[in-house]
């Protein structure tokens, strides 16, 4: 095992380890000029929210709780208003409403939201054909680097960006604490966090509204016996991005005044992309010196010894709550990769949160030309997962997915049956398909069945409060 380390290695060493998925620029002192602005600016969060996610993350570990995380595959500057992040909070309220109560487990929020503004790209460049010309221009790598647009002046790597996602991560963290504290979480509102979406009742409408109407009896009971707790009024929700351009981070990684130790202030959860997870790698060497709860992606060729040597390096210490594993094998593979790195990892010893992402292994390009997922692979890798996991008596510890709080059309599937043909009709993402309102409600009704049926012998906080003695 490693020593620990307290201190910030520098930004030079880090690009020296040649680091994947980096942009370059033009002008190098335009760069410098931009890190020296953001390396002023406060901390975008606190070290001990982090800490509290961090032990929210260990009770996860323990099987007393289970991780909700999702959002936009690609936050944009565009999508920086007040109505976008408040349908996103509300479906992942409404997920998580759907998981506390009918699975009656503890769900700890986070958000891929508030700078998760950098996309890594398979290719460096996209060539389309205009006019009967192909022409080909340097890839979206998320609003932190260039523009969407395809012209050769919106693809440029431009440094300001890296400014603008602080400000827009910012004012999107700034009216995320406004929302959860300030009476839109509350408990007696669980009604309009989907109130569009009970008007257009299907499938998983009715059974939210049944859901609702059973909260509000559970709710008047309580407040008629007595109870009415601080938590049922707010909720606890925490920001989570992929830390891939180090520029941005290094210039983010500030010594705790508390602590002396080294936090990553760009938001409180950090995870390492499946493309930049080398040991080596100057993603891994920047992140081990920090003090967050760190997420690891591990794709379909992912190791049991990948898996314990990350850990061994990122966490040292084996502290509780710092490594969570989101696995996204795809579909097809999840049944045989996963078994051997989750009993390798738990061979030794480390108590580690496991989470599946099921998007991310199940891409595919429709005959219609657009990149999408089908609902059902989706759902078939949940069940692959907790298959695996109630298998070998390991606790599934949550999800991680794309989604958006709008009624965009870009997987197939769900209640609605999309069709690839209806592909066209709000296609909006940035970078890859997000699974819809409806169909991320639907979700969580199944993973929550699955939770329900699984938990029998758990030690979860409802277990042990009926299980104590009288
Ligand atoms: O979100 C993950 C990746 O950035 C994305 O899947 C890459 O997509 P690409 O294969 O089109 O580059
Ligand atoms: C790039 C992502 O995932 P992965 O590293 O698993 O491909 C992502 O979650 O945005």
């Amino acid at each position: 095992m490693l020593a620990p380390v307290y201190d910030i290695p520098s930004l030079a060493d880090l690009r020296a380890r040649q680091p994947k998925q980096q942009p370059r620029y033009e002008d190098a002192a335009e760069l410098e000029r931009a890190l020296a602005a953001l390396s002023s600016r406060p901390p975008l969060v606190f070290a001990g929210e982090v800490d509290d996610l961090r032990d929210g993350l260990a009770r996860v570990a323990r099987g007393e709780g289970f991780l909700l995380q999702g959002g936009d595959c690609a936050e944009t500057f565009a999508g920086v208003t007040a109505a976008n992040l408040k349908n996103k909070l509300r479906v992942l309220l409404a997920m998580s409403l759907v998981l506390t109560y009918a699975a009656q487990v503890p769900v700890l929020k986070v958000g891929r939201i508030a700078g998760q503004y950098a996309k890594p790209r398979s290719k460096d460049t996209e060539t389309r054909v205009i006019d009967g010309q192909e022409v080909t221009l340097p890839s979206f790598r998320g609003d932190a680097v260039n523009g969407f647009e395809f012209t050769a002046e919106a693809r440029r790597n431009d440094p300001q960006r890296l400014l603008d996602v602080y400000n827009a991560s910012s004012a999107t963290l700034n009216l995320t604490r406004a929302f959860v504290s300030g009476g839109f979480a509350d408990l007696r509102t669980v009604n309009t966090w989907n109130s569009d979406f009970v008007r257009n009742a299907n499938g998983a409408g009715e059974r939210y509204q049944a859901l609702v109407e059973e909260i509000e009896a559970a709710l008047a009971f309580m407040v008629a016996c007595g109870i009415d707790d601080e938590q049922m009024h707010t909720v606890d929700f925490y920001s989570s991005h992929e830390a891939l351009l180090l520029d941005y981070e290094h210039a983010l990684t500030r010594i705790d005044s508390r602590s002396q130790l080294p936090y990553g202030t760009s938001g409180h959860f950090l995870w390492i992309g499946e493309r930049t997870r080398e040991l080596d790698g100057a993603h891994v060497e920047l992140l081990r010196h920090v003090q967050n709860p760190l997420g690891i992606k591990l794709g379909p060729t992912a190791t049991a010894e990948d898996a314990i040597g990350l850990a061994d390096r990122l966490d040292p210490d084996g502290t509780p709550g710092r490594i969570t594993f989101i696995t996204r094998m795809g579909a097809g593979r999840i049944r045989d990769v996963l078994p051997d790195v989750v009993e390798g990892v738990r061979a030794t010893g480390r108590e580690v949160v496991w989470v599946t992402d099921p998007m991310h292994g199940n891409t595919y390009t429709s005959s219609t030309g657009y990149k999408t997922r089908s609902f059902a692979d989706v759902v078939d890798e949940v069940n692959g997962w907790f298959d695996v996991h109630d298998r070998l008596g390991t606790w599934p510890g949550g999800i991680h997915v794309e989604l958006t709080g709008e009624d965009v059309t870009e997987c197939v599937g769900g209640t609605h049956d999309l069709a690839e043909a209806d592909l066209a009709h709000r296609y909006e993402t940035a970078c890859d398909p997000r699974l819809n309102r409806n169909q991320s409600l639907e979700l969580a009704f199944m993973v929550a069945e699955r939770l329900r049926t699984g938990l029998q012998g758990r030690n979860n906080p409802v277990q042990q409060f009926f299980a104590r003695e009288l």
